[in-house]
């Protein structure tokens, strides 16, 4: 059974695809009114839950945390990462709401709508105090062209007004095609009526709109922030509301939520919402489907496409990785078990057609599998590369510049502090992954079960004298495979058996001539 905690308000309806399926059972509850959270393979969250590094250690079978919007800011996903848990969101369900939301604030900023509504309520008339300004033929400034930034730009497009965008990540083409005016954020600054925006909050982009910045403004601009609290900084904002220099705010996110003691709320020019960009029944119906789906495809093993740490696949692509994939775990296994020693480098070397695939995914399974036999923690495909970066693993991958022959290969080469190992897989459809070659050594054999792999020197009798004593014990070879490099020399053997050698049994393989190396090995 899969347990999932929703701790947010997410509408049911969008869970039901979760809240129906019989491998799931799912809590609605907040976190600090869960007396067991240890239970809890997912945790679904609006922006109301801090899913910080402290509540993933409470969680230790947490395995993927759900964001039924855009925003991670409220998750510690580089914890997340650590801890091998995958973080996804709901990258487009809220779009169009907040973009609609973002005119809405507009049009009520310029028109003193919120004002003028209160006043009349009250028992007013004062129509030439609400004196109002066109959109129609103004500069609107916007900062950060993603989805909700484009969607903003259509809209203001219809309007009438003109379009500058500052977005460093924005192609000419992508500002052609979407028809707005790609300009430096120093231009924006100097020539738009009205600034909004819509980049997430980063280190780069918090205090975007700070002192400096909003004196480049000019003098009468309007502002709005339905992104993210802090990328206007507040105690700025105040200084050029003060001095007459900003005209008029809408807010939609503060730097704390709910805001307390927040002056910006004192002045009549300032138009607030509580973080109402998303909330919609549309948007929350589609935001709530989007991560329930993603759960699902999760559980099932299969890619998940909003993954915020993971690579994202397409259902195709993943279909031709998953052969190397799971082949590149069970060689990463081989490999840590053959080498029991710390390693310093590895190298991974694609040939052929899987050179064309995503293949850092096929490289984080693999040190997945060499990681997972050396530590006790999780080591999944999220946080392996972290993993063994902490542990001063330095991997690399490569593009096989010659072809060997194989329609496919991965070769990997491990460095270890007395020794290295060397190994090379293939995979053939409708066959299976095959291990072609070990050290130098050419081989073939199935990576699955119980093998043993010995080190040897070429000799007649050998082969016979390990069979036998295998048998003394009781133990059934299933499949034997020999390899050498020249006739005499040193070789090896993959046997596969139907159980593991007790270490006694091992050591004394090792006291028979001409016997070099004994490996239990399972994969
Ligand atoms: N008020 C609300 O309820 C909601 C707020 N949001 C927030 O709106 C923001 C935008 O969301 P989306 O458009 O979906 O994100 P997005 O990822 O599609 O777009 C963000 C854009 O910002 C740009 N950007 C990044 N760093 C920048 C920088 N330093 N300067 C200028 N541009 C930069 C990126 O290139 C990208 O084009 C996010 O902060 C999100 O959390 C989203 C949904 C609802
Ligand atoms: O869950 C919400 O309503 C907040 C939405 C939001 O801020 C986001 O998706 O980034």
């Amino acid at each position: 059974m899969f347990h999932v905690l929703v701790a947010d308000s997410i509408s049911s309806v969008g869970l039901a695809p979760i809240l129906e399926s019989e491998d799931i059972t799912v809590v609605q509850k907040k976190v600090d009114e869960v007396e067991d959270l240890t239970v809890f393979d997912a945790i679904l969250v609006r922006s109301a839950t801090k899913v910080t590094e402290d509540l993933i250690k409470q969680m230790p079978n947490l395995k993927i945390i759900g964001r039924a919007g855009v925003g991670v800011d409220n998750i510690d996903v580089e914890a997340a990462t650590r801890h091998g848990v995958v973080v996804i969101n709901a990258p487009n369900g809220n779009t169009v709401s907040t973009a609609e939301h973002t005119f809405a604030m507009m049009m009520a900023l310029l028109r003193h709508i919120p004002q003028a509504n209160a006043s009349v309520k009250s028992g007013e008339w004062k129509r030439s105090q609400y004196l109002g300004t066109e959109l129609y033929n103004k500069q609107l400034g916007i900062i950060g062209l993603g989805r909700i930034g484009s969607e903003i730009a259509k809209r203001a497009k219809a309007f009438g007004m003109n379009v500058l965008v500052f977005d460093p990540f924005l192609t000419k083409e992508r500002a052609k095609k979407i028809g707005v005016n790609s300009c430096t954020l120093d231009e924006l600054l100097q020539e738009a009526d009205i600034i909004t925006v819509h980049t997430p909050l980063t280190k780069e982009t918090k205090g975007l709109l700070g002192r400096d910045n909003l004196a480049k403004t000019k003098q009468g601009v309007y502002l709005l922030n339905c992104a993210r609290g802090g990328i206007i900084d507040e105690e700025a904002l105040v200084e050029y509301l003060e001095n007459g220099h900003v005209k008029g705010v809408a807010l939609d996110v503060f730097e704390v939520e709910p805001p307390k003691n927040n002056k910006l709320l004192t002045y009549d020019q300032v138009i607030v919402t509580p973080h109402l960009g998303a909330s919609t029944k549309e948007a929350q119906l589609s935001v709530a489907s989007q991560v329930a789906e993603e759960v699902l495809k999760f559980l099932n093993g299969k890619p998940v496409s909003s993954s915020i740490n993971l690579p994202t696949l397409t259902k195709e692509v993943y279909e031709k990785i998953q052969p190397f994939y799971k082949m590149a775990k069970k060689i990463g296994k081989l490999a840590s078990q053959c080498m029991k020693e710390p390693v310093s480098d590895i190298e991974i070397v694609y040939e052929g057609s899987v050179s064309e695939l995503e293949t850092s995914f096929i490289t984080k399974s693999f040190l997945s599998g060499f990681l997972s036999e050396r530590i006790a923690s999780t080591v999944n495909e999220v946080n392996a590369g972290i993993i063994a970066g902490e542990r001063g693993i330095n991997y690399s991958e490569k593009i096989a510049t010659n072809r060997s022959g194989y329609e496919n290969c991965i070769s990997i080469l491990v460095d270890g502090e007395s020794s290295s190992f060397r190994v090379k897989a293939t995979y053939i459809p409708h066959y299976g992954e095959r291990i072609i070659e070990i050290n130098g050594y050419d081989i073939d054999f199935y990576p699955t079960g119980e093998l043993l792999y010995i080190q040897h020197i070429d000799k007649p009798g050998v082969i016979g004298r390990v069979g036998n004593k295998l048998g003394e014990h009781q133990i059934n070879i299933a499949t034997m495979q020999v390899g050498r490099k020249e006739a005499g020399g040193e070789a090896i053997m993959m046997l596969s058996l139907d159980k593991p050698l007790e270490q006694a049994l091992i050591d004394d393989l090792l006291t028979m001539d001409d016997i070099v190396f004994v490996r239990n090995i399972h994969l």
